[in-house]
């Protein structure tokens, strides 16, 4: 089977998922902390079930934040810093390049935030984008995107709003294929109650544990 690098970006902690404030926010005092610990609960499990699948030589996680580093490192997965500090898609050319320049072979860049995300969803994902040269896997929204890969050539990155359309305006071919935790990325609470819907990761499942009785969260 052809291995893929995956490359994965991971935003600075005190910034990431603001949109998930409002489930977080009546955590009080702990808000920092108990934010941070979901953010990295979902960068965890995301890294974790990529790492599981039999088409993935390596996860390459882009960040400069120490803790989502040593959180993916304990799993099995190299950092790479957050250069040229630019966004998002100047990490993820960055992480590319520097995938390849390690391991050569083809790439893909996949979002941190897929805690329901199954191993064989990204295996048959990564098949199907084998057989062109870039293709791109969209939300469940359908208009954003989850996994961008490059078989051949440069990644060529262009998430952000509306970015399935921006993909494959730019040549990517979309994946069709029934992987709704590949697709389900976690954004708002209501996406987060959608991944547990469809069965969340072990790290997220028990952030949600610990927190349920102090934050906004109804369980599935
Ligand atoms: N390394 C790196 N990752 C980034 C950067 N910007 C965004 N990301 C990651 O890219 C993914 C998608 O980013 P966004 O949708 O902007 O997520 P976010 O900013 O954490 O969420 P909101 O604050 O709710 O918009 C998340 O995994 C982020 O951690 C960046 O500048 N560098
Ligand atoms: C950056 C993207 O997604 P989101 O903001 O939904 O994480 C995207 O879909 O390109």
């Amino acid at each position: 089977m052809q291995r893929w690098s995956v490359v994965v970006p991971a935003k600075r902690l005190a910034a990431a998922k603001t949109r998930l404030t409002p489930l977080t926010a009546t955590l009080g005092e702990a808000l920092p902390a108990g934010h941070r610990d979901l953010v990295l609960a979902l960068l965890a499990d995301t890294v974790a079930a990529a790492l599981a699948s039999p088409a993935v030589g390596g996860v390459l996680v882009v960040t400069d934040e120490p803790q989502a580093a040593a959180v993916v490192t304990a799993l099995g997965a190299r950092t790479v810093g957050d250069e040229p500090d630019a966004g998002l898609n100047a990490a993820l050319v960055h992480g590319a390049r520097q995938a390849r320049a390690a391991a050569g072979g083809p790439v893909a860049a996949l979002s941190s935030d897929l805690p329901a995300l199954r191993p064989a969803e990204l295996t048959a994902a990564l098949q199907a984008a084998g057989a062109v040269p870039r293709a791109f896997v969209a939300d469940e929204l359908g208009s954003g995107t989850t996994l961008l890969a490059a078989r051949d050539g440069e990644l060529d990155p262009r998430f952000g709003r509306g970015s399935a359309a921006a993909h494959a305006a730019a040549g990517a071919v979309p994946l069709a294929g029934d992987w709704p935790g590949l697709r389900q990325d976690v954004d708002t609470p209501a996406d987060l109650q959608a991944a547990c819907r469809l069965g969340a990761g072990p790290r997220t499942t028990a952030f949600l544990r610990s927190t349920a009785e102090s934050i906004s969260w109804t369980p599935p």
